[in-house]
């Protein structure tokens, strides 16, 4: 997938051989439920239970994040319509890496999807843009598709930061050459998340424009045109539907508000 990404920007005759579409694609609405470290098996059952109930949906990817320990037990009893991510993975596939899980367990799970780059993981344990980039590469090359997270602190909006910050973290990414089709953007400002802050409709999609005018720059018009980008951070089921109307916002990661029976409110927002 690498080698493609390559070709496509390097070889003169990229044109030729790898035209661009030239219609504009449309992007399949994406829910996420991030559940962090909350749960046991009698909350896991509620959630499970809440989503089972939910119409289905063909408009809407669901992916659901619970905790490590619960990822098989929430996989074996949701309905086949919600995806399981795990929340986090490491860089290799196995070895002395005591606590970590790598994506080949995630997938070994029969799952798809895992997050990378969370504010969380990014400032409460230290990860660099270098170490998320080469997390989501070694995730990519696995075979597992990753919900890819970005994001501002209150300090760097207020000093006019903000777009140089989700650039560069962005730029990790890029400049390995990564395939984007199986990379849906998380934006998440941190001063929004967990905090009741949601960012106006106006903010969100000012930042989802910026970021993809960066990749239609970066990488490609197609690639611009058919990536998601998601937005969390105080996401609930009274905002979900403003925000959800903004051209450039495909979705939303949630937090505290997928482990509540709204949480089908914010998967249907947009229907
Ligand atoms: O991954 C989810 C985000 O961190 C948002 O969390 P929140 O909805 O609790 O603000």
């Amino acid at each position: 997938m690498i080698f493609e990404s390559h070709l496509r920007h390097f070889s003169p005759f990229k044109h030729i051989f790898f035209p661009e579409p030239a219609e504009t694609m449309a992007r399949k609405f994406f829910v996420g439920g991030n559940w962090k470290m909350n749960g046991d098996f009698a909350s896991v059952d509620g959630i499970v239970a809440f989503l089972n109930q939910s119409a289905d949906n063909s408009n809407v990817d669901v992916v659901v994040a619970p905790p490590a320990p619960y990822l098989a037990y929430a996989k074996a009893n949701l309905k086949a319509g919600v995806l399981v991510a795990a929340q986090n993975c490491y860089k290799t596939a196995k070895g002395a890496f005591t606590g970590e899980i790598s994506p080949a367990m995630i997938k070994d799970l029969g799952l798809e999807w895992v997050i990378l780059g969370h504010s969380e993981r990014r400032h409460v344990f230290g990860e660099s843009d270098a170490l998320i980039a080469e997390k989501t590469v070694h995730a990519l090359e696995s075979g597992i598709k990753v919900i890819f997270c970005i994001g501002e602190k209150l300090e760097e909006r207020e000093a006019g930061h903000t777009k140089d910050v989700n650039f560069r973290q962005l730029q990790a990414i890029v400049d390995k050459g990564v395939s984007w089709e199986n990379i849906v953007i998380a934006y998440e400002p941190v001063w929004a998340i967990g905090t009741g802050k949601t960012a106006s409709p106006e903010q969100a999609q000012e930042v989802h424009e910026w970021v993809r005018a960066f990749l239609k720059e970066k990488v490609s018009p197609a690639v611009a045109d058919a990536t998601r980008i998601i937005y969390g951070g105080s996401v609930t089921a009274d905002n979900a539907a403003e925000l959800g109307k903004k051209p450039d916002i495909d979705g939303f990661l949630v937090g505290g508000a997928s482990l509540k029976p709204d949480f089908v409110k914010i998967i249907n927002a947009r229907s």
